[in-house]
């Protein structure tokens, strides 16, 4: 293997652009950004130098809300309602998954995201023990929780809270900084108030995160109303599932009460803009209330069979458009802000450092082509990240320090390739076998 890839060492990032100024970036031993400056050059005796010259800097990107293992189901049932794409395709195809399609599935996502310019992701799905191995392997930062479904069965319960605490230890006994664990109750029409409430203490317990669906479409809304005379944020808070380590996905049909409820207990809301058009769920996520309020507004991509990939960069775009159409406001969601939703504010989601280039962070930087055509001309860096690229002029990754890509290049892409597309169609073929 490419020594580049093999060891974390000292790197030093030689005459690259931020902000229209060019400067070095120097990262130690252990990861962190050492100094930046046009001198940053003296201050390491760097193992590794990358030719900066021609690359724009910018921080690695956080996805916020994926279910990584889903790279195998994509384009497998597309053009759906929600609830249909769910019970008819989905979650019958799910019912076959094993843990090495996951980790298979996973190493797909880990590469995908990787070439796209993303260092870090918040996951929800099963046999997450080997999404933590895939993760480890790829050498991202990632936070797994469990997808706790309990359908109002006490006996299902039982299962689920089992799958949760044996996720939990294994993710503790990993002692890996770049992995968490969280709980992941997968949303208040699939989990009982039973089930959520121990979902938010168990949480609190452990001093860990919640991931969580919540108002992606007018029928949970609706429902939820009709069987429990409430909305679905209130009921979450009830149930303790509403705090500063939260992240609940799409939050499209939120009112303003709720809003200003998330902004309250300090909730991180992620953004899925394309999912959310895929489905037609037929509301924007109210980005003005929930800024209004305080909330943590971040940005995810959701699973790869709604989205139906991975890339941030083009999640940004999606971002963007969506809320000045939807709210009706050229000025809404500008494409500074759409970087740091998809950047400070996914970091602070998950707790993985501030999200910027500065010194004292962790090294998770990205450097995108300068010459690319979407970056010509260059009048402003973060517009073009936003309107005009995609994954594509990403060419080097670093998360820790550590280079995960380097000129394009991620080491093992076309086994990590051929084997998923192995999974992928064992997995369904086993489907239909047992149809
Ligand atoms: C973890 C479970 O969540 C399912 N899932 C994937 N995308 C969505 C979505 O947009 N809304 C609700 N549930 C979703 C996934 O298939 C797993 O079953
Ligand atoms: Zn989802």
């Amino acid at each position: 293997m490419n020594e580049i890839f093999s060891a974390q060492r000292s790197v030093l990032i030689a005459g690259v652009t931020i902000d229209g100024s060019t400067v070095d970036i120097a990262i130690d031993e252990t990861g962190l950004i050492a100094s930046i400056g046009e001198d940053a050059r003296k201050t390491i005796d760097a193992d590794i130098v990358i030719d900066g010259s021609d690359r724009l800097a910018m921080p690695g990107m956080v996805n916020t809300h994926t279910h990584a293992a889903m790279t195998l189901l994509r384009g497998y049932g597309d053009d759906m309602l929600l609830q249909d794409w769910l019970s008819q395709k989905i979650w019958p195809l799910e019912a076959h998954l094993t843990g090495d399609d996951v980790y298979r599935g996973t190493k797909l996502a880990c590469l995908e995201m990787i070439r796209s310019g993303t260092v870090a992701f918040n996951d929800m799905y099963f046999f997450m023990d080997r999404a933590a191995a895939a993760v480890d392997e790829m050498g991202m930062r990632a936070t797994f929780a469990y997808g706790f479904i309990d359908l109002g069965m006490e006996e299902k319960r039982e299962a689920e809270i089992k799958a949760t605490e044996a996720l939990t230890t294994h993710i503790k006994s990993l002692n890996n900084p770049r992995i968490q664990a969280a709980v992941g109750p997968h949303s208040i029409y699939t989990v009982s108030q039973e089930g959520l409430s121990w979902c938010g203490e168990y949480a609190k317990e452990q001093d860990i995160g919640i991931h969580v669906h919540l108002s992606e479409t007018e029928k949970e809304v609706i429902d939820c109303v009709a069987q429990f005379g409430k909305r679905p944020a209130v009921l979450l808070d009830e149930c303790g599932c509403l705090t500063p380590r939260t992240v609940a996905a799409h939050c499209c049909w939120l009112d303003e009460a709720e809003c200003r409820l998330l902004g309250e207990r300090g909730v991180s809301a992620s953004h899925n803009p394309a999912s959310n058009m895929k489905l037609a769920v037929n509301r924007a996520m109210p980005y003005h209330w929930l800024k209004q309020y305080g909330a943590n507004i971040a940005l995810g991509t959701d699973g790869c069979a709604s989205n139906n990939n991975l890339d941030m960069l083009e999640e940004m775009k999606f971002a963007a458009l969506l809320q000045k159409f939807a709210w009706n406001s050229p000025t809404l969601l500008p494409a500074g802000e759409a970087v740091s939703m998809a950047t400070a504010a996914g970091a602070r989601a998950l707790g993985t450092g501030p999200g910027t280039l500065t010194v004292g962070a962790p090294a998770d930087i990205v450097l995108l082509d300068a010459r690319a055509a979407c970056n010509t001309p260059l009048f402003h860096a973060d517009s073009n990240a936003v309107y005009a690229c995609n994954g594509g002029a990403v060419m080097t990754v670093l998360c820790g320090g550590r280079i995960l890509m380097h000129e394009r290049e991620v080491p093992g892409e076309e086994e990590i390739v051929s084997e998923a597309a192995a999974a992928a169609r064992s997995l369904v073929d086993r489907a239909e076998q047992a149809s």
